[in-house]
């Protein structure tokens, strides 16, 4: 199913939005998921909507990137696991970096709410804005206005893991900080529920694309949070190989107890 196949027409960015990229990645991130709402009310179930859901999303993109960002790349984990669009990302300046659906799984298992929609634009190195939709919460939490960190909450740290594929080290690693272990799926929404105090960190490691984290990463930055590779090492984007398989997000005070409970036993 694309988006015409389902009677659905984003309109045009409001005017701000195309004179601000935080903006725009946010307008974008947003009407995606408005067309993944539609299309999960469409009837269709399990794989059918994992796989309708994907494409109409990423087709929307796509359109929107061609019409309104021409100029840009875009890396978009539905095209071939790689580059997209009329540029090359890798000597383009500005390469938008999209998750059309995040936790595809979650998506298609009603009334889950734990899926997103990433929008991230990398310029000259770095990541410089990013948005993450959550149309089952109905937010979109971007770098244009980031998030603002509620004072913590839980007397133990909550860390947040996926549902399907929790890293083998993070339940010894909760038993060394004393933490819980709070299941959930989409990376997206992993990082959003550290900025939400619904947990303190979000640990991941064996898998993951550049897709995954990026626009989560930029917001989690743009609110305060601490962001790196399990060992430490800064999250880059846009590179040649775009498997980037592994991520700390946490409360800042969280960082060095999760990065040296690695250093001292890794990841195995
Ligand atoms: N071991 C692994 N290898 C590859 N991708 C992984 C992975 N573990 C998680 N991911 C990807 O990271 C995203 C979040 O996963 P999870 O919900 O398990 O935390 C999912 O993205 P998609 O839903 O976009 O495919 C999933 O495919
Ligand atoms: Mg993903």
């Amino acid at each position: 199913m694309t988006a015409s196949d389902a009677g659905f027409d984003p309109g045009t960015p409001p005017a701000e939005a195309l004179a601000d990229d935080h903006l725009f990645a946010a307008w974008a991130a947003t009407v995606a998921g408005d067309l993944l709402l539609q299309v999960r009310g469409s009837g269709l179930e399990g794989k059918a909507l994992k796989d309708a859901g994907d494409l109409a999303s990423h087709e929307l993109l796509m359109k929107i990137f061609a019409e309104h960002q021409p100029d840009d790349a875009v890396l978009s984990e539905e095209e071939h696991r790689g580059t997209s669009g009329a540029h090359d990302r890798h000597t383009a300046r500005r390469v938008w970096i999209i998750d059309p659906v995040d936790g595809t799984r979650e998506y298609s298992e009603p009334p889950r709410d734990d899926w997103a929609v990433h929008v991230a634009l990398w310029q000259d190195g770095e990541l410089v804005a990013g948005a993450v939709a959550q149309p089952g919460l109905g937010v979109t939490f971007h770098t244009g206005q980031p998030p603002v960190v509620p004072a913590r909450t839980a007397p133990r740290p909550r860390i947040a893991v996926s549902r399907t594929r929790p890293p083998a080290f993070v339940e010894a690693l909760s038993e060394e900080i004393g933490a819980d272990l709070v299941p959930m799926g989409s990376a997206g929404a992993k990082v959003i529920s550290v900025a939400r105090d619904v947990t303190d960190a979000y640990v991941h490691a064996g898998g993951q694309y550049e897709w995954d984290s990026a626009a989560p990463v930029a917001v989690a930055r743009a609110a305060g949070l601490f962001t790196s590779r399990i060992d430490g090492s800064p999250l880059v984007y846009n590179q040649a190989e775009v498997l980037l398989p592994d991520l700390v997000v946490c409360r800042p005070e969280l960082a060095e107890p999760i990065l040296d409970f690695v250093r001292r036993h890794g990841v195995d």
